[in-house]
């Protein structure tokens, strides 16, 4: 880089005399510097000056004026102070003093070749000297004028080169730099303070895509107008934030608006370009990050999306309601969570297999989303559970009606698409902040409204806030929370009490599965506490399934010969009247290998509240199928018994509470009525309740066709039930032999 930029400051066409006088100077610049001039007097020289040398009365004129001092070319070094007018002014100064002194002189000869005539030769010879002095003295001038004129006249030429020289060498650096540019990925461009692009290097065209074009056909041309319309507004104010002076360095991602149209994401390194002090636009350098942008938005979308649906995962989404948090506390506004579970998801996966499930839940993403506002964040919190987070502006009554449509909207929409099965979805709704100030508790909430929704039969929408009315007092008690989470982890167990033939009290004819609850702090817990508690927690449904889901499997690995033998299982109304109960029924007898035939229903007689229609046209399936229905509890709380002829029952099961009362004429009374009824509608009769012998007695005596209880049993567990159930088939000498 320095060679040719030397090369350039030798001087050209300089004749001899000026070249050696340059080198002369030169050579006193450097002597002078090397040490100093010491006359014989030993006193160093004045630059410049005159020395009268008497006696032979030489003037010396010294020019020490180094002009080689004042050749940046030849030396670094920078000029010396004084310069030729200062030595020319001096000269001027020096001569009228040596004229007068010389006509002092010359006049006092003349006044003494006038006083002493014998002495006019020593006088003539003394004028000649001083006049030849005199000559001398004035030419010796005359050549340092001339050099002196010289010397200027070469120091404007040297000016002159040295500024040719200058701006030669400040292209060729410019050039070389250019080059330099060439060689870098990166673009570097100059804006003006306007924004025009001022300069741009090489690669500035294959950012663009532009491949036929030339640089300068975009110079001149507004830079943001080459930023995608996305970005722009961003840039332009980083920006001019930046010529303001508000910032330094400006560091930016953005899309450029290329000719293929390809999405390319540029890193954008901005400072103010100055100039004479002056801001005079923005430098930049422009790197392609696409790739590396590429590769980090895949990456961290991988973190915070689901593989399956491609919607925002948990992560995403507990970053974003603490966002809605923030957000709701400074504005005052509110937001809903939405927890939207599909109901019977693993009906789905069993019936149709897995590929199919996982097909279902990205329609059901897509729809959800394509319901949805694009303010409102969807997620798949994971299985079949998908959570919405809805801002609204109004009142809570928005957030129902909003749900409301989206729960129909996706059935009608399965429907459309699944048209061999029905799909539905349970929702359950909590409200920032009425229902929780955490994200965490918010979601604990949803997800209990939604639990509660999926008791009430699946299919519908629960609010947190009216659950607390519907269901009071439900979040109070530990023991709750313990239920709850036994539940969920499928803790529950299912004990049997065997339903005995009254007139063959060895042979039992079904066994009634029945809900049984350990906890490890407070041990066995009474169905009488925990059946309210699931009911006021909306989990008696998820009881149901689990009991009969349990007791299936169960019944299915059963070992003993009693072919006849039935499982009883409990049905809730609330399960019965889900529109999913019955394929789902018939799809888990089926999964488990048992036929309807085996199974006895167990109903409440408060189904008969539901509408006489309904509740027939519900049984009537149930019994078409083959199930054998009981009117369970039978005697408590039905208004009309008049009804119950009109249902398909096959069996009354008498309610506790009038076979404790058979000891009692009344009661006595009351159970005969109950059983002349029940068999003049052709029902058989179950008696629950038996406690002794005298009550089984009594009972057989009226004709009860089954009897349970405690005369016979306790409610087991599966292996006890088992081994009493193989004492009663054994022979009368091996069962009193064991
Ligand atoms: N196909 C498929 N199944 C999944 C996936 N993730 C979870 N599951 C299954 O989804 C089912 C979720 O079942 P639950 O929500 O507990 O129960 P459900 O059958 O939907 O019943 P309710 O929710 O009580 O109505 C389980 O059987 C899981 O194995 C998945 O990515 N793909």
């Amino acid at each position: 880089m320095c060679l040719p930029l030397k090369k350039r400051c030798q001087v050209p066409n300089t004749q001899e005399g000026d070249k050696s006088s340059v080198d002369n100077e030169r050579e006193k610049y450097n002597d002078k510097h090397r040490k100093p001039l010491r006359p014989s007097a030993g006193r160093p020289l004045r630059p410049l000056g005159w020395r009268l040398s008497l006696p032979t009365l030489r003037v010396e004129t010294r020019l020490a004026v180094a002009m080689s001092h004042q050749s940046p070319i030849l030396s670094t070094r920078p000029a010396p102070p004084r310069d030729a007018a200062t030595a020319c002014a001096r000269s001027n100064y020096v001569e009228p003093t040596i004229r007068s002194i010389a006509g002092a002189f010359i006049l006092a000869c003349g006044i003494l070749v006038l006083i002493k005539p014998e002495w006019s030769v020593l006088w003539a010879a003394t004028l000649c000297f001083v006049g030849f002095n005199l000559f001398q003295s004035g030419f010796t001038q005359f050549c340092v004028m001339e050099k002196l004129l010289k010397k200027l006249r070469f120091k404007s030429e040297l000016d002159e080169i040295r500024t040719l020289s200058r701006s030669h060498a400040e292209a060729e650096a410019r050039a070389a730099f250019y080059d330099t540019l060439g060689l870098l990925n990166e673009v570097v461009v100059e804006l003006s303070r306007e924004g025009e692009l001022a300069f741009l290097s090489e690669h500035w065209t294959k950012l663009l895509a532009a491949d036929g074009r030339r640089n300068a056909d975009f110079l001149g041309l507004a830079f943001l107008s080459f930023v995608k319309q996305h970005d722009r507004d961003t840039l332009e104010q980083r920006l001019s934030a930046l010529l303001k002076g508000e910032s330094d360095i400006v560091t930016l991602r953005f899309r450029m608006q290329r000719e293929d149209r390809l999405e390319h994401w540029v890193e954008g390194k901005f400072a103010r370009h100055h100039k004479h002090g002056q801001v005079h636009g923005i430098r930049g350098v422009l790197r392609d990050v696409t790739e590396a942008y590429m590769q980090e938005k895949r990456i961290s979308h991988m973190a915070m999306h689901d593989a399956l649906t491609g919607l925002p995962n948990r992560t995403y989404l507990d970053a974003r309601i603490n966002e809605a948090i923030e957000q709701s506390r400074s504005s005052a506004t509110k937001f809903a969570l939405l927890f939207i579970d599909l109901d019977n998801f693993k009906r789905i996966n069993d019936l149709y297999g897995h590929k199919a499930g996982d097909q279902l839940l990205v329609s059901v993403g897509e729809l959800l989303r394509a319901s949805l506002r694009a303010t409102d964040v969807l997620a798949r919190w994971g299985g079949d559970e998908f959570v919405v987070l809805l801002p609204f502006p109004g009142e809570i009554d928005m957030v129902r009606r909003i749900a409301s449509e989206l729960l129909d909207g996706l059935r009608n929409d399965l429907e459309k698409q699944c048209r061999d099965t029905f799909v539905t979805v349970s929702i359950g709704v909590a409200i920032y902040p009425d229902d929780a100030e955490s994200a965490e508790t918010l979601l604990v909430q949803a997800d209990k409204a939604l639990f509660y929704a999926k008791s009430q039969g699946r299919n519908n929408i629960q609010l947190y806030a009216d659950l607390q009315t519907r269901a009071p007092g439900f979040e109070d008690a530990e023991m709750t929370a313990r239920f709850v989470a036994a539940v969920k982890q499928n803790l529950l167990e299912v004990h049997y009490q065997p339903v005995m033939d009254a007139a063959n009290p060895r042979c039992p004819v079904s066994v009634e599965a029945l809900a049984r609850w350990h906890d490890d702090k407070y041990g066995w817990v009474n169905p009488a506490d925990f059946i309210p508690l699931a009911e006021n927690m909306g989990l008696i449904h998820e009881v149901g399934r689990q009991v009969l889901e349990q007791a299936l499997d169960h019944f299915s690995k059963r070992n003993n010969t009693c072919d006849a033998l039935k499982l009883a299982v409990n049905v809730s109304k609330r399960q019965l009247m889900s529109p999913d109960f019955y394929p789902t029924l018939l799809a888990t007898v089926e999964r488990f290998g048992v036929h309807p035939r085996q199974i006895k229903l167990e109903i409440t007689e408060s189904i008969a509240l539901e509408g006489i229609e309904r509740a027939r046209a519900l049984l009537q399936r149930l019994s078409d199928a083959g199930f054998t229905l009981s009117l369970d509890d039978f005697g408590t709380g039905f208004s009309s018994l008049s009804h119950v002829h009109e249902l398909p029952f096959d069996e009354i099961k008498i309610d506790i509470s009038f076979v404790r009362r058979i000891k009692t004429p009344e009661g006595r009374v009351l159970v005969k009525t109950i059983v002349d009824m029940g068999h003049a509608m052709r029902l058989a009769l179950v008696a629950e309740g038996v406690e002794d012998s005298e009550t089984a007695a009594i009972l057989q005596g009226m004709g009860v066709e089954m009897l349970q209880g405690y005369h016979f049993s306790r409610p087991m567990p599966k292996e006890v039930c088992a081994d009493f159930i193989a004492r009663l088939q054994a022979p009368p000498a091996a069962a009193a032999a064991a």
